[in-house]
């Protein structure tokens, strides 16, 4: 049965709604993504750690959900704000709809809400923390809730979503569990499956599309804790270091920018976002907030080598300050054409390349695929970009 719900910003704006999945109270930074297709994909991208979700398009549920477009291994959201909620499924892929899906997960939806005044006034006034409860419909107490609670600035979420074994990634899903301590028998960790080239991918919250492309490629994957040292990772005897996505505040992921540091020149390196804002801070910059973030899938970038410009899938809410890198060897190589913000680096001595959108998609365009081939030519000629 639907439940009254009131979702409350810490500047005091309310939204009524009501619940299509769960109950209860919960605060979090509150976002919106302007991508019409893909709630599956969004509400198990781990980079969502720690934010309630609203989606700008208005009819969410229609086409339910299935076993096979997960991003992750659990729901990862905090909540889920939607316009309005379609109960039935039409679709053959769906196996469960989403409010079972949500229920099931122990997640709160609501509907109702009218999600076009909450973006307008997230871009207007920026990025907010926000209460959204079942148990309490007082604005002026939910508002103070939402500014009591920590929101995601100088918070590491990483720890909450990275993996706490290293694991094979095998025929597109998690294999086995490895075991990294002691003495490493790398033979032995790769042995099994097809592939060229040994990917150590860093999980930071790691989206499985990325490790789908990755294996795509031919490459053999394992997937190690955010944590995992650059010597460890070495012994790995890896031809490549994959840096992935994550959620949270970059600046607040000390541990992974020294690996990244240790890891420079000893083995060729892509990020895509929370790894390309590693990446960012390891070659001396420094990352700050948007005022609303980029989260969507028709974010204009342009690759400045080519020129050339891609329809990109985004979900950040920080970014790394290009004017904050001095050193000279280190090169812009892509830009967002809506705000002229940092988008991808590389390095002229270095084989390291980075970008902050997500050429995985899922959802979203695959305009920028190309990214991964490109770290297939660095893995092959150890090189820096030319
Ligand atoms: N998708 C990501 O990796 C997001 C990176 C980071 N948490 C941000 O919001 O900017």
């Amino acid at each position: 049965m639907a439940l009254d719900a009131l979702l409350v910003l810490e500047d005091g704006t309310a939204f009524h709604c009501r619940t299509f999945a769960g109950s209860g109270e919960v605060a979090a930074e509150v976002c919106f993504n302007t991508a019409m297709t893909g709630y599956q994909e969004a509400i198990t991208d781990p980079s969502y750690k720690g934010q309630m979700l609203a989606m700008t398009y208005p009819l969410i549920g229609n086409y339910g959900t299935n076993p096979e477009d997960v991003e992750s291994r659990a729901v990862q959201v905090s909540a889920f704000l939607v316009k309005e909620y379609q109960e039935f499924p039409s679709n053959f892929r769906s196996t469960q709809s989403l409010r079972e899906y949500l229920e099931a997960a122990g997640v709160m939806g609501v509907e109702g809400l009218d999600t076009r005044a909450l973006t307008r006034h997230l871009r207007i006034r920026g990025a907010m923390k926000g209460v959204l409860s079942t148990e309490d419909l007082d604005p002026v107490s939910l508002a103070a809730k939402a500014q009591a609670s920590p929101g995601l600035v100088g918070i590491d979420l990483v720890k909450e979503v990275t993996c706490h074994q290293a694991y094979r990634w095998l025929d597109g899903a998690p294999g086995p569990d490895l075991n990294l301590s002691g003495e490493l028998d790398p033979q032995e960790l790769w042995a099994g499956g097809e592939g060229h080239f040994k990917v150590v991918c860093l999980d930071c919250g790691i989206k499985f599309n990325i490790l789908r492309r990755l294996e795509k490629r031919g490459n053999k994957l394992i997937v190690v804790p955010a944590s995992t040292p650059a010597e460890t990772i070495l012994k790995l005897t890896p031809d490549g270091v994959f840096l992935s996505n994550g959620p949270g505040d970059p600046a607040a992921v000390t541990y992974v920018v020294d690996t990244v540091k240790n890891l420079l020149g000893r083995s060729p390196i892509f990020g895509i976002c929370l790894g390309h804002q590693m990446i960012g801070q390891a070659l001396g910059g420094k990352t700050y907030k948007l005022k609303f973030g980029h989260r969507g899938a028709n974010q204009p970038v342009m690759d400045l080598k080519t020129s050339k410009v891609e329809i990109t899938s985004q979900n950040h809410g920080f970014c790394v300050d290009s004017d904050t890198i001095d050193d000279p060897e280190v090169v812009m190589t892509h830009l967002n054409l809506n705000d002229r913000t940092l988008e991808g680096l590389s390095h002229r001595q270095v084989p390291v390349f980075c970008v902050q959108y997500h050429p995985e998609a899922a959802p979203g365009p695959h305009d920028a695929d190309y990214l991964f081939d490109r770290f297939q030519d660095m893995m092959q000629s150890k090189a820096p970009l030319a």
